[in-house]
């Protein structure tokens, strides 16, 4: 048998594994390093976060992939160099992130990399009947394996595609291993550059259980916030939102897009949230002229309505009651005041976030790319029944250090 292969089929027979998982998400904000301890699979799923880090981009790596990120029109060979940049970049952080955590690469047994999402580009982004729904996500698998000397898996969303998704969310696959939870009514809320949920009802039916990204979260937010002000990536605590009031006419004009009118379940991403999007609504209702604190309370009031709205939905396509459920925040939007008391304000349910399960909300993602991982490795075909989106996979693409 080939030693690569060997040693893979000795990791897929282990009690539990050690399995770092990378995320770098639409906020370009630097790439989550989890690393994680994980037995069992499927609904027996068991993880430990046993570290966990972001290593921030610096100026000049968020310059470099912005100069691609979900643009129409872009330089083809950059796109190319991108991609190898991006995987020795990944490889040099988890490096920098072990030795500091004293952990040598050899008691590592897989690394499980996202990659860097360029362009997110489902049908009814694209509207062209004889493609596919696609999404390309780069930073190559093969330069952190020959780099770190670790197994590596990459590129999961392309099996998720191949059989009838959109490639995303994949969230589902980790919440519903870790927190579906019969007899309680969950959703497990992620509030990143663009928000999803993961919907599980107490039944844990895999045919209730649904996924969907409900539109913007932090993009907009993001995008307007350095516009006005170069030396900010973020509107922290809210504080340029909470000075200003929201405008109900561009607030109307921003809610009209087709996207908040198709079924679940759906992705989207700034493909379409992104500047032009909001300067068009501007446009439309003829506030152009408005202050940055309003637009930024607009913007934010925006994310919380449309993120509500397509929770009230999918519980009124139930018999069960709002006020039975319980959502659990994660990702940067929780820790915007604004956002989540507004949240607060248009949910009856009750509210609360991941780390109170014992999954810290900012390492989650990282953490679902380490269980897909173990899922491929070591795991089956999870049976998520005929719901659409969720097909019964297992996902990535192996790569070996030699
Ligand atoms: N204290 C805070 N106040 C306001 N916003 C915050 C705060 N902390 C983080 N954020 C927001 O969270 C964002 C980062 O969120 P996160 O890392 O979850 O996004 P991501 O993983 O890149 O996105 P996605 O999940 O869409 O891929 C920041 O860009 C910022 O908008
Ligand atoms: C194409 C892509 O990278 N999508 C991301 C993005 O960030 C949030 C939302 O949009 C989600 O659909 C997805 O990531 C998470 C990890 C997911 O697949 O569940």
């Amino acid at each position: 048998m080939n030693a690569n292969l060997e040693s893979l089929y000795k990791i897929a027979q282990k009690p539990s594994r050690t399995i770092i998982g990378l995320m770098s998400g639409t906020s370009l904000d630097g790439l989550d390093v989890a690393l994680c301890e994980i037995s069992g699979s499927g609904e027996s799923t068991e993880v430990r976060l046993v570290q966990f880090d972001t290593v921030d981009y610096s100026e000049e790596i968020k310059s470099e992939i912005r100069t691609v990120f979900a643009k129409q029109t872009i330089d083809f060979q950059k796109l190319v160099l991108l991609n190898e940049w991006i995987g020795v970049l990944h490889a040099n952080m988890i490096l920098e992130c072990l030795e500091r955590w004293g952990i040598p690469t050899n008691k590592v047994d897989l690394v499980a990399s996202h990659g860097q999402t360029v362009f997110h580009a489902p049908k009814i982004l694209h509207q062209q009947d004889k493609f596919p729904n696609a999404t390309l996500q780069i930073g190559d698998g093969d330069h952190i394996a020959v780099k770190t000397g670790i197994i590596t898996l990459s590129d999961f969303r392309q099996k998720h595609l191949a059989a009838g998704g959109e490639g995303a969310p994949l969230a589902v696959y980790g919440d519903y291993f870790l927190f579906g939870k019969k007899g309680e009514n969950r959703i497990m809320l992620n509030m990143g550059g663009i928000a999803n949920f993961t919907y599980l009802p107490s039944s844990s039916s895999p045919e209730e259980v649904f996924v969907t990204d409900t539109g913007t979260g932090n993009t907009l937010i993001d995008a307007f916030t350095r516009l006005s002000f170069p030396d900010k990536a973020y509107d922290k605590d809210a504080e340029i939102a909470k000075q200003g009031k929201v405008n109900n006419s561009l607030l109307e004009a921003l809610k009209a897009d087709e996207f908040f009118l198709a079924s679940f379940p759906k992705t989207t991403g700034p493909e379409l949230f992104n500047i032009e999007y909001v300067r068009k609504a501007q446009t439309e209702s003829n506030t152009n002229d408005i202050s940055v604190e309003d637009l930024l309370a607009t913007l934010t009031r925006f994310s919380a309505e449309t993120i509500a709205s397509a929770i009230h939905t999918a519980i009124n396509n139930t018999t069960y009651s709002a006020e039975s459920f319980t959502i659990y925040m994660s990702g940067g939007g929780a820790h915007n005041p604004l956002l989540v008391s507004w949240l607060k304000e248009l949910l009856p349910c009750t509210f609360s976030n991941t780390d109170s399960l014992g999954i810290s909300g900012d390492a989650k993602e990282a953490i679902l790319f380490a269980i897909l991982a173990n899922e491929t490795v070591s795991g089956g075909t999870s049976d998520f029944g005929t719901r659409k989106g969720i097909p019964s996979v297992s996902m990535g693409k192996i790569s070996f250090p030699s």
